[in-house]
């Protein structure tokens, strides 16, 4: 029933073709056809209930019920709105937990330094802010030097303050690093800000697209921007404030 070859294309980082995923007989994905390029930061916007989290649970290799062809890279890592940290694990443990071997503390403080958090390697989860959860959830997915990288509206629990940081914070992960990354957000100023292509999903497909072709850094008082974000608004089925 399910084609899942985890070997990716050249110049591609995902490749999906005639997709189609049910719960008790009903479509949520159906025959979706999706590519993303190496590299390449890509956002999925959609309404509530979609299948956007279904789709990124397929990818990330953790919902096999399918039809269709998944072509993903072997290293993909997956962060999530909940980090998911074990509480009777000290952070640098929880960042190398599931990996395969016995990897030195090193690879967990390498990444903890990149996410701005060495100085609660030590520290017990339940003693982290929401922020600094949610970057020790990033460190995880970066010892995994991933290729494609999964985030599921993982700002999603951040007050206003806190979410900026981890939004900036992600960008300059992405352009370090030069992993593909899909992110799944219900923020359409957050994916102007960040992404390459916005996806619109609806009716179990990829309904529509947006290429972002703005400089980084992005500004958010140009006029471009504003034109892009309320183009997306639109599509969404919401009117934007003027
Ligand atoms: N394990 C499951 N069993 C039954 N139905 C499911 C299951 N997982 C998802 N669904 C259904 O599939 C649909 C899509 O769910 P999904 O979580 O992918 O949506 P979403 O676009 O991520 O929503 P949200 O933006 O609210 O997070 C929903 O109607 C949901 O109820």
């Amino acid at each position: 029933m399910a084609t899942d070859v985890h070997r990716p294309v050249t110049g591609q980082a995902v490749r999906v073709e005639g997709l189609t995923r049910s719960f008790d007989g009903r479509a949520v994905i159906d025959d979706l056809q999706l590519a993303i390029g190496s590299g390449e930061f890509v956002a999925l916007l959609g309404r509530s209930g979609c299948g956007k989290s279904t789709l990124l649970r397929i990818l990330a290799g953790l919902d096999r019920e399918i039809e269709g062809t998944v072509l993903v890279p072997r290293r993909k890592a997956v962060a999530f709105q909940a980090p998911r940290l074990m509480p009777w694990k000290r952070v640098w443990r929880n960042v190398l937990l599931g990996l395969p071997g016995k990897p030195p503390r090193a690879v967990a403080d390498k990444a903890l330094e990149e996410v701005g958090l060495t100085k609660h390697a030590n520290a017990w989860p339940k003693t982290l802010s929401g922020g600094e959860a949610q970057r020790a959830s990033l460190a995880r997915a970066l010892v995994r030097e991933p290729d494609l990288l999964l985030l599921d509206e993982p700002f999603g629990a951040l007050d206003a303050l806190t979410r900026i940081n981890a939004q900036r914070l992600v960008g300059e992960l992405w352009r370090r690093r030069g992993c593909a990354v899909l992110l799944v957000t219900h923020d359409v100023e957050e994916a102007v800000l960040l992404a390459d292509r916005v996806l619109v999903m609806d009716g179990g497909v990829i309904a529509h697209e947006q290429r972002i072709d703005l400089d980084r850094p992005r500004d958010l008082a140009d006029p471009r921007f504003a034109e892009l974000r309320a183009g997306l608004l639109a599509r969404l089925g919401v009117e934007a404030a003027a």
